[in-house]
């Protein structure tokens, strides 16, 4: 048993280890075959990456090529199309130019049919005119047809008539001369009603800030404008009260520092009328120096070229009523007592040329021998001479000293109407004089040339306020002879001339002084005439 069991053992372990050698033998086997088999299956997957490597490779290429292609069309189409733009943008502009023409086109043909419209409207009109014209031509030719009697008596009525309208116009333009006539004498009466003597003050503004303290100047009289009150310099009572008073003046009329040129003119525009009408006419500029004396008279929109353009308007106006007028300006000096012509200087020294005033008596007028006598045909040549004259002073001022305002300029406008329907005549003068500056020097502190200036100055200014006076009184003696000046202007002072003075006062409180001198000096001359 034992045995057996030996040899069952022995069996047991024989298969065993067959076995063991069979299943070695099958896993060496199996683990070759899977070897194998794992080979095969690398290479044939290393194969098909390889293939599917180069596949992909050639498809990237053709891809690549495919799309350079594109590419290159797209490049080629792009192109085509920015060719096909700028071919259609250059048409959109040659269109828009086409439009513009064409739109410029249009509207100068709407001018053109516009145009053409007014003409056919002109041209109907006209044909309308030429109708009718042709109508009446038609009815002449009917009417010269019909029989000479009826033409007669169409022919002598229209004549009737004719003669009735002439008789008429005339009769007219003989009522319009005689009204003018008559107007002349009612004015005249009027103007020496309002006094041939007239004095009015004017009062300077102020220039500058600098000009130092304005004086009290008042014009109470808002409603005639006719008074001027001055606040007068301190004074010292006997019981030693220092006082100012307030001294009043009254004239004519008081034109105050906001007053301009123009209304002044319109005060005196009256009296140069006077002097169209043939009346003699004397305006005065009175004042201390740098009053505003040759600022109202001779300054660009002063009386001097106010005057003569309203001269010439009145002139153009009156040849309706038949008067023609020539006009004549002459401008002289008074300085030291002797007359020098402001137009033709230095001529009077030639003792054959000096200046020399001769009276007509019967036609009570002046001249001046050997002046300078300019026709003013046109208002240019007003401008012409005020400027000749204002060189001439100012030349004649380098040489003596503010010659200006130490000398009376004497503006001398002739003015000579005739009336060739009446056969009237007229002859008046305006005078328009700036007086030297009035201005007191005391005689201790002025010697030589420029006291000999100071005395003629006050004594011709004393003289002009004395034949004034002396007219207003109705003097039988007016002492024209005393001075250069008022000798000049005897003819523009006396009589049924008329005459204005102009006081010019300065608005500074250190010319205080001077301007109530000023001021009743006028007041003085103002008086004469009420007396
Ligand atoms: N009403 C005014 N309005 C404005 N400025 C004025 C007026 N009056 C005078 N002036 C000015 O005052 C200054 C002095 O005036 P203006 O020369 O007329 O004085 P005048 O009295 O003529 O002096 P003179 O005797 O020295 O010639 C000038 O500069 C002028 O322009």
């Amino acid at each position: 048993m034992e045995v057996a069991q030996r040899r069952n053992r022995y069996e047991v372990e024989d298969k065993q280890r067959a076995h063991k050698l069979e299943m070695d033998e099958l896993r060496h086997e199996f683990k070759g075959e899977v070897d194998q088999l794992k080979r095969e299956h690398r290479e044939a997957l290393e194969a098909m990456e390889r293939r599917h490597r180069a596949e992909l490779a050639d498809e990237q290429t053709h891809k690549s090529r495919e799309l350079q292609e594109l590419r290159i069309r797209l490049g080629a189409e792009q192109q085509d199309l920015n060719l096909e733009l700028l071919k259609k943008e250059r048409e959109i502009q040659d269109m828009r130019s086409q439009v513009e023409a064409l739109r410029s086109d249009l509207d100068r043909e709407q001018t053109l049919k516009g145009a053409l419209k007014q003409k056919i409207t002109e041209m109907e009109a006209t044909n309308m005119t030429l109708e009718e014209r042709m109508r009446g031509l038609q009815d002449q030719v009917a009417f010269l047809e019909s029989g000479s009697k009826q033409q007669a008596d169409s022919f002598a009525n229209m004549q009737a008539r004719l003669q009735e309208a002439l008789r008429i116009a005339e009769e007219a333009r003989q009522k319009l001369i005689k009204e003018e006539t008559e107007r002349r004498v009612l004015f005249n009466k009027y103007q020496e009603l309002k006094g041939n003597i007239r004095v009015m003050c004017r009062v300077r503004p102020v220039l500058d800030p600098s000009e130092g303290e304005t004086a009290k100047i008042t014009f109470p009289d808002t409603k005639t404008s006719s008074q001027i009150d001055v606040t007068g310099p301190e004074e010292k009572s006997s019981l030693g009260v220092i006082n100012r008073k307030v001294l009043p003046f009254e004239f004519d009329r008081v034109f105050d520092p906001s007053v301009h040129n123009e209304e002044v003119f319109g005060e005196i525009s009256q009296l140069v009328q006077s002097a169209l009408d043939g009346y003699n006419v004397c305006i005065f500029c009175y004042g201390q120096t740098g009053s505003g004396k040759t600022y109202t008279m001779s300054s660009g929109d002063g009386m001097i070229p106010r005057a003569t353009h309203m001269i010439y308007d009145n002139i153009t106006k009156l040849q309706e009523k038949s008067w023609t007028y020539t006009m004549e300006g002459s401008f002289v000096e008074v300085y030291n007592e002797e007359l020098h012509d402001l137009l033709a200087p230095g001529r009077e020294s030639d003792p054959k040329k000096r200046l020399e005033i001769r009276h007509d008596e019967a036609r009570k007028q002046t001249t001046v021998l050997n002046c300078k006598t300019v026709a003013l045909d046109s208002p240019d040549k007003v401008e012409a001479m005020l400027k000749q004259a204002q060189n001439n002073r100012s030349v004649a001022a380098t040489k003596a000293n503010e010659r200006s305002s130490r000398s009376h300029s004497v503006f001398i406008l002739k003015l000579v109407g005739e009336n060739s329907a009446t056969n009237e005549r007229c002859e008046g003068t305006l005078n328009l004089v700036d007086l030297a500056g009035s201005e007191r020097l005391k005689h201790s502190q002025a010697e030589g040339e420029r006291m000999k200036e100071t005395q003629n100055i006050n004594k011709s200014l004393a003289c002009l306020g004395d034949v004034i006076e002396a007219l207003g009184r109705g003097s039988a003696h007016v002492p024209y002879r005393n001075s250069k000046l008022t000798h000049l202007l005897q003819y523009s002072l006396g009589g049924n001339s008329k005459t204005l003075m102009f006081v010019m006062v300065s608005p500074l409180e250190a010319h205080l002084k001077e301007t109530i001198t000023s001021l009743r000096f006028a007041t003085k001359v103002s008086y004469s005439k009420r007396c």
